[in-house]
């Protein structure tokens, strides 16, 4: 009797959870994708993907998918939908929404590290801290780190003076400076007050994403019980002790300069008519509150962290916790990222020497013989060396995939589909920027894909290495304008070799591309 009325309540339940899905599962049937089965769905197939021998094994296979299924593609894991989307019309419907604007349950797994800081909040209080955060990266506030970027730009160059004539892995150099940048622009906290080593850090935030990565591939370990068990918890405690430990230091310094009234403001730099141009190259049609022209006025000319310590401290409800939960993000987001993007580029400079040649005509025709520091106004006139920028954020995204939650029924651009509320959704960035019908011969490296005249007519959402609309990349600016100083600098004193070619670049995309191979290039002396 026990188990027939155990088997009719399984069986009412059974019934009950199909006829609520039925409209999820009506909409999700109109959808393309990736063979399933019942109850399963398509969890084997992403098993296969997840049980690769190598992460790269895994890059290639998840790329695979996605050309191989096309520009909209369903998957089923177990009851949960998921949908890829690689169509720019269809990206822009989910990217440019003010309702989409949750993150994916993937994002969870950064909670212990980064807590609710901006890259996973959501609601009011993600809207609140954007707000907040956004002013202390406009251009007013980035000129003022002019000096710092070359300063350390210039360290830079010291160091790889001791690696001319040998192959080694820039990336090193790369992870370590950006670091440190970040510490004295963004966190305000001088050279002699950066007491834990900057590479142990970078290094440290490396090994954590290989976790997080291995979370969202491996099912199992998608589980907060299974992982506690597992090994990786152990190594996950003992690297967000190295990674909470520098946030920690970075926020009491700046406490202690705060309780003795030292207050880090940002030198106001006033270049005329220069303020309303474009240091990123991306603004056409694709503006958002990072373009905000209005001056900010004195009030707010501070960096991040003086700024989130000085509200604090007047009535702006962030507590300690909050601000640390923000000094993680930006020190996440703001370092493994440009460190990628500028080994991607010196190591394409080093493939491509007909472009390099290029870049340091423009170098020469700007900087003459000269050692001057780079201006703002000079970023302004890098055209060329912005397009090969372009080029390496195009081919090798840091941020291979976007994931957002839907809020409510969407229908996409591309075709006559819905995807119900409830589903989550991919936006995989490297299959996006290498869409033959925008990028003729996508996978070639060309800086002219990003001539004025190209981009003006080409869909403003088929290139969005920083994403886009009101969840984009809150330090797209600063990324951009340190990009040019490091780089130039780089440029100016080196040529970069490789011995490695595109095609052998053996890329892995846990949470942020990179070269498995290392990004070994040699240096050579330019004067
Ligand atoms: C080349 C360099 C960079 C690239 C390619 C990049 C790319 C991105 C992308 C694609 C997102 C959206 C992520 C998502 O929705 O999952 C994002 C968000 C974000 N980025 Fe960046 N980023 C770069 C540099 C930086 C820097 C330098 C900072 C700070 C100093 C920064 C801070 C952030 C923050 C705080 C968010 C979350 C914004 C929000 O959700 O409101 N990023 N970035």
């Amino acid at each position: 009797m026990f188990y027939y009325l155990g088997f009719l309540v399984f069986f009412l339940a059974y019934i009950y959870w199909k006829i609520s899905r039925r409209h999820v599962e009506r909409l999700a049937s109109k959808i393309p994708g990736i063979p399933d089965l019942p109850i399963i769905g398509s969890t084997l197939e992403i098993l296969n993907v997840g049980y690769s021998t190598t992460p790269t094994d895994t890059f290639k296979k998840a790329y695979d998918y996605l050309t191989k299924y096309g520009r909209v593609i369903k998957l089923w894991l177990g009851p949960k939908l998921v949908v890829f989307l690689t169509d720019p019309s269809d990206v822009e419907v989910i990217l440019s929404s003010k309702v989409h604007i949750d993150k994916t349950p993937e994002y969870g797994f950064f909670k212990p590290w980064l807590g609710d800081g901006l890259l996973i909040s959501t609601g009011e209080k993600w809207r609140a801290h954007r707000k907040l955060i956004a002013p202390t990266f406009h251009l007013n506030v980035l000129k003022g780190f002019m000096d710092v970027f070359n300063v350390n730009s210039r360290d830079v160059v010291e160091k790889l003076n001791k690696e001319v004539g040998r192959e080694f892995d820039v990336h090193d150099y790369m992870s370590e400076i950006t670091v440190e940048i970040l510490l004295e622009t963004a966190m305000g906290v001088s050279k002699q007050n950066q007491d834990q080593n900057a590479f142990d850090y970078a290094t440290a935030v490396m090994k954590m994403c290989n976790i997080l990565h291995l979370r969202t591939l491996k099912l199992w370990l998608r589980s907060d019980f299974i992982f506690n068990l597992s090994k990786y918890a152990k190594s996950q405690k003992k690297l967000l002790n190295t990674i909470h430990s520098l946030t920690r230091k970075v926020i009491k310094h700046k406490k202690v300069d705060y309780n003795n009234g030292i207050r880090g403001e940002v030198p106001e730099i006033v270049e005329k008519d220069q303020t309303k141009q474009t240091v990123d190259g991306l603004s056409h049609g694709l503006r958002d509150d990072l373009d905000d022209d209005d001056d900010i006025g004195e009030k707010k000319r501070m960096a991040f962290l003086d700024f989130m310590i000085d509200a604090s401290q007047n009535q702006v409800v962030i507590s300690d916790e909050e601000i640390k939960e923000q000094v993680d993000t930006i020190m996440f987001e703001g370092h493994d990222t440009t460190a990628a993007a500028s080994s991607f580029f010196l190591s394409l400079m080093g493939i491509h020497q007909d472009i390099q040649d290029k870049v340091f005509q423009e170098l020469d025709n700007i900087f003459g013989d000269s050692d001057r520091k780079c201006t703002f106004a000079d970023t302004l006139e890098l055209k060329y060396m912005e397009r090969c920028i372009m080029e390496t954020l195009r081919l090798y995204p840091p941020v291979p995939l976007i994931g957002r939650q839907i809020n409510e029924d969407v229908k996409l651009a591309s075709g006559d589909y819905t995807i119900p509320k409830g589903t989550s959704v991919g936006i995989g960035l490297f299959k996006l920027h290498r869409l033959e019908e925008f990028f003729p011969e996508p996978d070639k490296f060309n800086p002219d894909n990003f001539l004025p005249e190209k981009c003006a007519n080409r869909h403003y959402y088929a290139f969005i290495p920083f994403s886009a609309g009101p969840r984009s990349c809150v330090g797209r600016k600063y990324a951009m304008l340190k990009l040019k100083v490091l780089l130039s600098t780089i440029l100016r004193n080196f040529r970069m070799q490789s011995n490695v070619e595109e095609k052998d670049f053996v890329l892995q995309g846990d949470i942020i591309l990179k070269r498995k191979d290392g990004f070994r290039i040699t240096v050579e002396t330019r004067k």
